[in-house]
């Protein structure tokens, strides 16, 4: 897909990955609703980007991936500002500290009405443009995490459902594909790390720093899924260790 002129959402987009995801898309050219529950910090980077690049092309709209009402509305904001929606990355999440079922409502639930409710509009066969649908996952979703089991059941979650998604693209032109990050330097990551050492040891941050990967290189990762037309029910790796690569799993016999 030639990103340009295309309109993207992207929840969780006011910090960490989502930032990313953001800068990567306006600086290719795509209209960019950025979506989360951080007013402030989505205007910000929604003001810094417009600046930057001299244009509108960057909106901030307040939302909470667990009200449908809120995605729904996220949607419609889209397709009313840019009269059509291209991308979705479904990237909101938190860990399981404090409320797992939480947790599972955000990184898995609302990943599915999400995908859903985007579904809708872009198909082909609504009169859609198409277009894809990146999930974030994690390696959280290859490897079992013994710091967060429920948080690593919703990514497990997010790739199954992902890839059960694969069809799509022949039906109602949309990609959908899963992005598995390692571990990432954001409040997220740090806010885990007591976990980590309770389950890893106390010399977990040593262990783990060659699996440590730039938010940016996640976000080099989320284009190349959009950009590359070839690229349905693919699992993208992005590890320290191997950097940007794709996960093969074995094919399904049915
Ligand atoms: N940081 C890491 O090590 C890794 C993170 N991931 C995944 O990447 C995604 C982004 O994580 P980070 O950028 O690290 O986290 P982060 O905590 O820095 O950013 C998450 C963003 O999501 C937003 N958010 C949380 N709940 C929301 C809700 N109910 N509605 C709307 N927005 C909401 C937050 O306000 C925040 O802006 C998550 O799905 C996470 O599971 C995957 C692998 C590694
Ligand atoms: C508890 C949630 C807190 C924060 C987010 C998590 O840290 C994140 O989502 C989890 C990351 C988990 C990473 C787990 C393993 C990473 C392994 C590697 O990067 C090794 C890469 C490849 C090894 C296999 C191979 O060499 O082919």
């Amino acid at each position: 897909m030639k990103i340009e002129g295309k309109t993207a959402i992207v929840t969780g987009g006011a910090q960490g990955i989502g930032e990313q995801f953001c800068r990567a898309l306006v600086d290719h050219g795509a209209n960019v609703i950025i979506a989360d529950l951080k007013k402030q910090r989505g205007e910000d980077l929604c003001r810094e980007l417009n600046k930057q690049y001299r244009s509108n092309r960057a909106k901030f709209i307040q939302c909470d991936v667990t009200s449908k009402a809120d995605l729904q509305n996220t949607i419609h904001f889209a397709i009313k500002t840019f009269g059509r929606l291209d991308i979705l990355c479904n990237n909101a999440g938190v860990t399981e500290i404090g409320n797992w079922e939480k947790a599972i409502e955000i990184n898995f639930t609302s990943v599915i009405r999400g995908t859903k409710l985007a579904i809708e509009v872009m198909s082909t066969r609504n009169g859609g443009h198409g277009g894809v649908i990146i999930n974030t996952a994690s390696m959280g979703a290859i490897f079992p995490i013994m710091g967060g089991p429920v948080y690593s059941g919703t990514k497990f979650g997010v790739l199954g459902f992902s890839r059960s998604l694969s069809n799509l693209n022949a039906s109602d032109g949309i990609r959908v594909n899963v992005i598995c990050p390692a571990f990432v330097r954001t409040e997220m990551f740090e806010a885990s790390i007591p976990n980590y050492i309770d389950s890893y040891g106390n010399d977990f941050q040593k262990k783990m720093k060659k699996h440590i990967v730039s938010p940016v290189l996640v976000a080099r990762g989320m284009i190349q899924l959009v950009e590359d037309d070839t690229k349905n029910d693919a699992v993208m790796r992005v590890t320290g260790v191997r950097g940007i690569d794709y996960y093969k799993f074995q094919e399904s016999k049915l």
